[in-house]
Formats: structure tokens, sequence, C-alpha cells
């Protein structure tokens, strides 16, 4: 289990709203929680940016962590997020927010304390890029974008 640094932003955490953490010991994501100080209405078609009440500093560059939306709140609620995925950086030290977006035909309530989104740390590769003129072929090639059909 990875180490990382987090600041409680707001006062509730830890105690109304409990720190995000994974529920299950498989649990790939840990909940976020709206930091909100009364119910929000969002309305349909709406974005709106939440505080989730903590900063977390990753540090390693070797690790990110994404936001991502919860598949309830997803499919049956249209609750998804603005940036469709929130890539956090190792180096971010600021508040983690969560965008909100409302893509469904009716109006959304969120409570305070709900779980609003989830957070999944994931391994990256730093990578820097070698200009070449070709290169050696692969079985795929050129082909993308559907070139090897629907079935
Ligand atoms: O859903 C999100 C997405 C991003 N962030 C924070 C952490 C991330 O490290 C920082 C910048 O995100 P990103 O690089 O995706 O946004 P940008 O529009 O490129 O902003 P910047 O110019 O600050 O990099 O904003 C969040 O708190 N929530
Ligand atoms: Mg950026």
């Amino acid at each position: 289990m990875k180490q990382i640094e987090l600041k409680i932003l707001d006062a509730r955490i830890g105690k109304e709203f409990p720190l995000p953490e994974h529920a299950t010991a498989g649990s790939a994501g840990m909940d976020l929680r709206a930091c909100i100080d009364q119910p929000m209405i969002i309305q349909s078609g709406e974005t709106q940016l939440i505080p989730t009440g903590i900063a977390i500093h990753i540090a390693d560059p070797n690790l990110a962590a994404t936001i991502l939306p919860r598949s309830g709140l997803g499919h049956k609620h249209g609750i998804v997020l603005g940036n469709l995925v929130g890539l956090i950086d190792s180096d971010y030290q600021g508040p983690l927010m969560v965008s909100c977006w409302n893509r469904s035909e009716n109006a959304f309530t969120l409570e305070a304390g709900e779980r609003l989104a989830q957070l999944v740390f994931l391994p990256v590769v730093q990578a820097t890029f070698e200009v070449v003129d070709s290169f050696e072929s692969s079985d795929r090639g050129e082909g993308g974008f559907g070139h090897s059909g629907k079935l």
C-alpha cells in the first residue's frame, strides 16, 4: 500500500465525512465526497466545480491519480465529469476538485458529503521523443480507427 500525503482543507473531512479510502480489499478507487455546505441543485446540462475538502501531493512522478465518474451516478442520473476524466499531476498540491456535469435532462440535487466521483492511482511512465524518419514495421502498421471492421 502506497502512502500519499493528504491535507485536510475542510474540518468535516475525517469526522462528518470519512477520509477517502478503498471501500473493499479489491476496490480500485476511493470515493470522493462533495464538500459543500448545503445541498446543491445541478440543473440539466450544467457543470459545477465541487471541492472535495482535501489536497493530495502524490510527489512520485511515476504515479498519477485520475478522477473517474461513479457508475451508478453516471448511468442512472447522468452525473459525470465536465472534463470526462480528471488527471491529477504528481506535483499538484492544490485543492482536489471535481468538475461535476449533469448530462441528464433532469435537475440533480447533490447532497453535502455525497460520494460523487472516485480517485484512482495509476502508474505513469514519463517519456521523451526520439524523432525518426521511419518505423520498423508492425503487424498493425497505420491501420486504425476501425479499419479492422465492426464484428
Ligand atoms: O478533475 C480535476 C482535474 C485536475 N485537477 C487539478 C490537478 C491537476 O494536476 C491540475 C491541472 O490539471 P490539468 O493539467 O488536467 O488541467 P489544465 O487545464 O492543463 O491546467 P494547468 O494549466 O494548470 O495544467 O488540476 C483537479 O483537481 N481535478
Ligand atoms: Mg495541464
